[in-house]
């Protein structure tokens, strides 16, 4: 694809009618603004609102030339025009997807299948970190409840205490080891494969490579570490890696939780790709949602999002979202290079409630800043407790009322005196009890955790982020910012074993813990 350079935003008429729009707009809570997606239903009742917000959004993508960007996505064009690949995470999880990606869903079921009927593999090992772990991990967490025989550790940071840990009490004769790594050259999945390795070889495993299996885009390195080849899974140049859970990474789901809750997952997500590129405008609801985020971000100016997910199965959903909002959007140049002049992506926080409620909720609703909250629930549980589901909507809806509607001065002054204050007691405690509201947020209510939920879940904040990155100008399938501390680290680590001196090339401080820290 030739990259055609966007004009600056803040050059944009269509922008600047969009920030004013944007300023004269106001959360209205007197009236519904509910969209349904692909099973999925998603108010956004608590963003700012208006009809000429609505009119100069559209006008804005147009002249962003959304369409024509939508359309170069979903047809596999090098959309990621600083590594000239594609980004076509939509054909892994098509409803009709290319030869090669069918049959390596068929070779990764085929494997799962024969390890089931075999009841082999009682232990997984699942190596790999960002792209190449979190998808696993929240699947695995969301889904657990189908599938218990098996069992699942992951391994991702270098730090050896992960890969002590998730070795630790398993039979290495049954334990599979997964290593999943789209570049196969990541340090840490790299490491910790080598001593899952040393670890089978010590424990007897006659032939410790016959417990190894492989996902990645490079099976050649894949072969040269020693890994058989009908145990190596394919993915592809044009998979970003924060998108691979929809690839062959997901073996390592389908051998814990089921191959058919894969292909659930993969069905929710194809589902919000068609409702992404045929719902009209006003009702397609990652770009509703991501043109709120915009106004929250560059016109509103909140420097975060907190993502709540009123799940405890969803706790992985932080980081996974983490990664495909802050990898993607952590940027300030556009596609041509140049500063984009108002503030990107945000930063991405959070927890599942209520424990969010007693950590950090205090902040949200009195902080002097604030941040826009994503809360997430699902309107049935799995467990056998309706009390207990009917408390946690309780409390979603709680903290979304009071950050939407707050309370005013006179309110709190009212409960003061009727907690039998005095007057003069109440008008100062009055103060401290008023919440400013008209802090943004959306609600998004899944029937229940199905995988086709899920999966629509995870696609809608991937097409936010799209839309988000378009009208930002900037390429969201990129990560340099990663890289250049991957070789720093690299260099740090040569100091530190000795072979080279710290003070060539990093700064005094850099070089006087090198050397405080250098190991024996
Ligand atoms: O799958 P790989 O190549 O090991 O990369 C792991 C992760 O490292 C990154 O390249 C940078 O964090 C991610 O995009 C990716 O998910």
């Amino acid at each position: 694809m030739t990259h055609s350079a966007n004009p600056p935003l803040q050059q944009l008429s269509e922008w600047q009618q969009f920030v004013l729009a944007a300023k004269a707009a106001k959360v209205d809570a007197s009236e519904t603004h509910i969209l349904p997606a692909a099973g999925l239903s998603v108010d956004l009742t608590g963003q700012v609102y208006s009809a000429e917000l609505q009119a100069a959004g559209q006008a804005l993508l147009e002249a962003r030339d959304f369409d024509n960007k939508r359309a170069q996505l979903f047809s596999g064009a090098a959309v990621n025009h600083t590594e000239n690949r594609a980004a076509w995470h939509t054909m892994l999880r098509a409803v009709a997807p290319s030869q090669e990606v069918a049959l390596e869903r068929q070779r990764v079921n085929d494997f799962v299948r024969k390890a089931d009927s075999e009841r082999r593999w009682r232990d997984i090992v699942h190596i790999g970190i960002g792209g190449s772990d979190w998808g696993v991990r929240l699947a695995v967490a969301g889904f657990g409840y189908a599938r218990s025989w098996r069992q699942v550790r992951f391994a991702a940071n270098i730090d050896g205490h992960a890969i002590e840990g998730a070795l630790s009490g398993l039979n290495p004769h049954d334990t599979l080891i997964v290593l999943a790594s789209k570049s196969f050259t990541t340090a840490e999945t790299l490491e910790n494969g080598q001593r899952a390795l040393e670890w089978l070889r010590s424990a007897g495993v006659e032939d410790p490579y016959s417990n190894v299996a492989a996902v990645t885009a490079r099976p050649d390195l894949a072969a040269q570490w020693g890994v058989p080849d009908t145990q190596i899974f394919k993915l592809w140049d044009w998979v970003g890696g924060r998108f691979s859970l929809w690839s062959s990474v997901s073996l390592t789901t389908a051998l814990t939780v089921g191959s058919d809750i894969v292909a659930g997952m993969q069905m929710g997500a194809s589902a919000m790709d068609t409702h992404f590129a045929q719902t009209p405008f006003e009702r397609n609801v990652p770009i509703q949602m991501a043109l709120s985020g915009v106004v929250n971000r560059s016109v509103l100016g909140y420097g975060s999002l907190n993502i709540a997910p009123y799940d405890f199965r969803l706790t992985n959903l932080v980081p996974y979202l983490q990664q495909l909002e802050m990898e993607s959007l952590g940027k300030s140049v556009d596609d041509s290079g140049r500063p984009v002049q108002v503030p990107t992506g945000p930063a991405v926080w959070g927890m599942p409630g209520t424990d969010a409620q007693h950590t950090f909720f205090q902040w949200l609703h009195q902080g002097s800043d604030g941040a826009p909250v994503d809360f997430i629930i699902c309107q049935t549980a799995h467990h056998r407790w309706p009390d207990h589901h009917l408390m946690l909507i309780a409390n979603c809806l709680a903290q979304r009322e009071a950050l939407m509607q707050g309370k005013d001065y006179e309110t709190a002054l009212n409960e003061c005196l009727q907690a039998g204050l005095s007057l003069e007691q109440a008008q100062e405690q009055a103060h401290h009890r008023v919440h400013p509201g008209g802090r943004p947020s959306t609600l998004i209510v899944l029937p229940r955790l199905s995988p086709y939920a899920l999966g629509a879940l995870l696609a809608l904040y991937e097409h936010k982020v799209f839309v988000q990155g378009v009208v930002w100008g900037i390429n969201p399938f990129d990560q340099w910012g990663v890289e250049y501390g991957k070789v720093l680290a690299h260099g740090i680590a040569a100091a530190l074993r000795g072979e080279s001196t710290a003070s060539d090339t990093h700064d005094a401080s850099t070089t006087y813990w090198v050397q405080h820290l250098r190991q024996p």
